[in-house]
This record gives structure tokens, C-alpha cells and sequence, in this order.
């Protein structure tokens, strides 16, 4: 797909940085997956109590959900430093011990990405979790020895939108392990409403309700179109952006009703153009679409399975009636059912 404003990664610099400043600092301000941040608010407390490290935490799903952002939400309730790295940023060893090296006791270390660490550094974090101490091999032939290195009690924070993709041995060392779910409709207006704030643009109540629609459950999504739309209703000249502004901005952005991607779409069509509706198998739908099983399964089968609009079934995937409806096409199977 082209770099549409739906692709679910974060852009360039400048949306870096907004992303940056819309990110909550607290807990509290953290919207939705509220079971997850109850439990974390537990973990969190029982550590302060007992003035030791917060346990490793795993963060799993798609992109864009918050994973980074509650990173840094942790570290601000436990109140201690966070450093951040991505997993290829760190490529030898060396690189890992840098990092370790300099957390105070009860830091955390955000490793995003952390599926792609190579497999000599995994290796050494098994033991900087487990036991607060890494030894590696100084020097070269003859004088080669190993050196120990104790490390303070801190906090791994792994991120990862593949968690298919960790051996199991650093997974078993995460204490905390947690999925992050889409958001829903009126979470992610709450979302919205709240940027809009700090745009000093204003939405009303089914301006914000369309754009969540087309948000794919994604806050980071939720974001992008609101700037977008925000520039439509800037340039006509237009106070609040309202649902027609939206429909209307997001009618010339391309992006469908229900804020599908290229790859959604395609995923949909390539069911039902070849396989029928399904039931087809995830491989042979990967292969015929030309994205990977993984991706498949971790970014995009997610949100289509949550909207209703396939279904998994022993026999592979299927296209439902509300996929057919929001296409504009007959169910051939709906004669079937009566
Ligand atoms: N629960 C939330 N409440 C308010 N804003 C949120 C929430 N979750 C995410 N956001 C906003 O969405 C944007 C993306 O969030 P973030 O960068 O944390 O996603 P991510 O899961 O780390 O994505 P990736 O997997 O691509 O790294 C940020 O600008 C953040 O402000
Ligand atoms: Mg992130």
C-alpha cells in the first residue's frame, strides 16, 4: 500500500514530535483498556510498597494503540527514569551493556521492537532479568576472559506488535504480560476530543463520532485524521469541524466509510473474488494477497475480526454478511441461510 494516512506506523519527524506532545502523562489520562491499566495500578502500587523494581512488563498489539505511550506512563507513576531503545538499534552485546549500564535501581528500559533483538543480545537479557547480571567476554584469544556484571534491580518494558515472534524463554521471563485491544468508538472520541483541545480546534460531538468511526480503533489514526480534517475546516474557512466537514475531508482522502486500508480491502475481495467468501486458509490468503501470515494475523485480521466483518472458523477464514453490506455486494450465501 502506498503511505496512506491509514498505514498504521508513525509518518516522519513532525508527527513524531505531535504524537510526543499528545501523549498523556498519568494513568488517568490514559484512555481506555481499562482492565489492563487497573491491574497495572496494582502491580504499580504493590512495587512502591514494597520499594523494589516494578516487574518486566510485555506490551503486544497492533501499532498505534499506546504501547509506547503507557511506557512512559509507568515510569511517571513509579517515578523513575525511563531509556528508550528499539530492538535493531541494538545490535552487539556492547550496545545492551551501554544501555544497562546506565539505569539507576528501579529505571525501566523500553525496548520497542523487541521481537527484532538480535539473538546474542536476547540472550544476555535473560539473565539481566532474571537475576540482575550479565557476563560477557572481554578481550580476544589469549586473553579473552569472562567479566561479571552485577546490575541494579530496574524494569524491562518490552513492545512488540509480532508477540508470535519472541522465543519462549524471553517471554517466560516477563512478569507482566498484556494485550492491548482497538479502541472503542467513544473512547477514542474522548481521544479525539482531547486533541482537539490541544489544537485549539473545535469538534463537536458527531464530528468526533465520524472520525472514530474511521479510526480503525487506532488512537494514533485518530490523530492523524483530525489534523487532516482540521486543515480542510481551516481552509473553508470553518469554525467547528462537524460530521459533514469530516465526511466531506474524508471523502476526498479516500478513506472508506469504515476506515478500511488497502490491505483490509484487498484481504476482503480476494476472499470472496476467489475463494467464494471463504472458508480460506490464512496461508494460502497470505500468499495470494503478498503479505506475510504474521502480518496477517497480528495487524490486520484483528480489527476486521473485531468490526464483524470475518470470521475465523476450523476451516479457515470467512467473509461475513456485514463485509458483503458495507461493499456494496450481494451474499451469495444469503439465500442459503433462509
Ligand atoms: N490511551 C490513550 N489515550 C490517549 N492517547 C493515546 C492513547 N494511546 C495512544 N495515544 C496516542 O496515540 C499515539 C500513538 O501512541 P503510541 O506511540 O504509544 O503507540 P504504539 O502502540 O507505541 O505504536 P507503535 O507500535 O507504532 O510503536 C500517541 O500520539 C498517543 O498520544
Ligand atoms: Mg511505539
Amino acid at each position: 500500500m502506498d503511505d496512506g494516512i491509514l498505514d498504521q506506523t508513525t509518518e516522519n519527524a513532525v508527527e513524531a514530535q505531535v504524537e510526543q506532545s499528545l501523549r498523556p502523562q498519568k494513568l488517568q489520562e490514559y484512555i481506555g483498556q481499562n482492565a489492563l491499566k487497573n491491574r497495572l495500578q496494582v502491580y504499580i502500587q504493590a512495587a512502591q510498597q514494597r520499594e523494589e523494581a516494578l516487574d518486566h512488563v510485555l506490551l503486544y498489539g497492533p501499532p498505534g494503540l499506546g504501547k509506547t505511550t503507557l511506557a512512559l506512563v509507568i515510569a511517571n507513576e513509579m517515578g523513575v527514569n525511563i531509556k528508550t531503545t528499539t530492538g535493531p538499534v541494538i545490535e552487539k552485546q556492547g550496545d545492551l551493556l551501554a544501555l544497562l549500564n546506565e539505569l539507576q535501581p528501579g529505571d525501566i528500559l523500553f525496548i520497542d521492537e523487541i521481537h527484532r533483538l538480535p539473538k546474542t543480545v536476547e540472550e544476555m537479557l535473560y539473565s539481566a532479568m532474571e537475576d540482575y547480571y550479565v557476563d560477557i567476554i572481554v578481550g580476544e584469544g589469549e586473553t579473552s576472559h569472562p567479566v561479571h556484571f552485577p546490575l541494579p534491580p530496574f524494569t524491562l518494558i518490552g513492545a512488540t506488535t509480532r508477540a508470535g515472534m519472541l522465543s519462549q524463554p524471553l517471554r517466560d521471563r516477563f512478569g507482566i504480560v498484556e494485550h492491548m485491544n482497538y479502541y472503542t468508538d467513544s473512547e477514542l472520541m474522548t481521544i479525539i476530543s482531547r486533541s482537539a483541545q490541544f489544537f485549539q480546534t473545535q469538534i463537536g460531538e458527531k464530528g468526533a463520532q465520524a472520525l472514530a468511526k474511521r479510526a480503525h480503533g487506532t488512537p494514533r489514526i485518530a490523530n492523524r485524521l483530525l489534523r487532516r480534517v482540521r486543515d480542510f475546516a481551516m481552509v473553508q474557512g470553518q469554525d467547528e469541524i462537524d460530521q459533514a466537514m469530516v465526511d466531506y475531508a474524508l471523502g476526498l482522502l479516500n478513506i472508506d466509510q469504515s476506515g478500511l486500508d488497502q490491505v483490509d480491502l484487498k484481504l476482503l475481495t480476494t476472499i470472496i473474488n476467489y475463494y467464494d467468501g471463504g472458508p480460506v486458509g490464512i496461508k494460502t490468503l497470505a500468499a495470494n494477497i503478498g503479505e506475510e501470515v504474521d502480518t496477517l494475523e497480528e495487524m490486520y485480521e484483528p480489527y476486521l475480526l473485531q468490526i464483524g466483518f470475518i470470521k475465523r472458523t476450523a476451516r479457515g477464514r470467512v467473509v461475513t454478511r456485514l463485509a458483503y453490506e458495507h461493499l456494496g455486494l450481494d451474499d451469495p450465501k444469503k439465500e442459503d441461510i433462509k
